[in-house]
């Protein structure tokens, strides 16, 4: 434990509709949502290649819909977002105060970042144009080593926001800040809680959103 755990950590809203709420998962609910991920991605891990042919720098499963640099697809055999994500995605909009009508999340891209990767500069934009446009949330809970995510409502790392994702923590961006760049700039080593069901050194970030628009029949 260092100085700063003794520090309450507030929620925080660096952009109109971004929400960082620390600490929002228990140890308990995080291996809960580590088993779940487990189950749900049943080792279906793979190192998607951007449009150039450049592999990505760490692998992704995903829940519900599938995704690779820049679109989404169906994994065979198909599964929904399990109801369980489905819920404590609503429970996190609900303590973030966003109230977003009507929201389907349908897909979760679960990101493995081990110690010494990153994820660079970049939006959220492969769903659907209709979605984006209404600011409809994607919701990442981090888990595992802390990792220091920048955002900016500008392409650009000068002057960006810096937060400290630590394991437990959810952070909404939505609404006004749907479009907001962002990037994973480091991990932190050895930061991870000791009592979690994770046996490597590494962050898990399961970031759920909604990617089509679902037609009633
Ligand atoms: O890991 C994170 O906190 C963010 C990941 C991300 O930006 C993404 O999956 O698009
Ligand atoms: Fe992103």
């Amino acid at each position: 434990m260092n100085q700063l755990d003794l520090m309450p950590r507030e929620v925080t809203s660096p952009l109109p509709g971004t929400v960082h709420i620390p600490n929002w998962l228990t140890i308990p609910q995080q291996n809960a949502l580590l088993n779940l991920i487990r189950v749900a991605t049943d080792g279906r891990w793979y190192t998607p290649e951007m449009p150039n042919g450049t592999p990505m720098k760490h692998p992704i499963a995903c829940l519900g819909y599938a995704w690779k640099p820049y679109l989404y697809f169906i994994q065979e055999p198909y599964r929904p977002l399990p109801q369980e994500v489905i819920d404590i995605t609503r429970k996190a909009l609900l303590d973030a105060r966003i109230s977003y009508h009507p929201y389907e999340p349908d897909t979760g891209i679960v990101n493995w970042f081990p110690p010494d990767s990153s994820l660079g500069w970049h939006q959220d934009k492969s769903e659907h144009p209709d979605l984006i446009a209404v600011g409809s949330p994607i919701v990442t809970f981090s888990i595992g080593d802390s990792a220091i995510f920048r955002l900016n409502d500008e392409k650009q790392v000068s002057g960006s926001h810096e937060l400290e994702l630590r394991s437990g923590d959810v952070l909404i961006m939505s609404g006004r800040s749907r479009l907001a760049w962002h990037e994973v700039h480091k991990i932190l080593p050895d930061t991870r809680p000791i009592d979690l069901n994770l046996d490597k050194a590494g962050r898990v970030s399961l970031t759920i959103r909604q990617a089509l628009v679902h037609t009633k029949r």
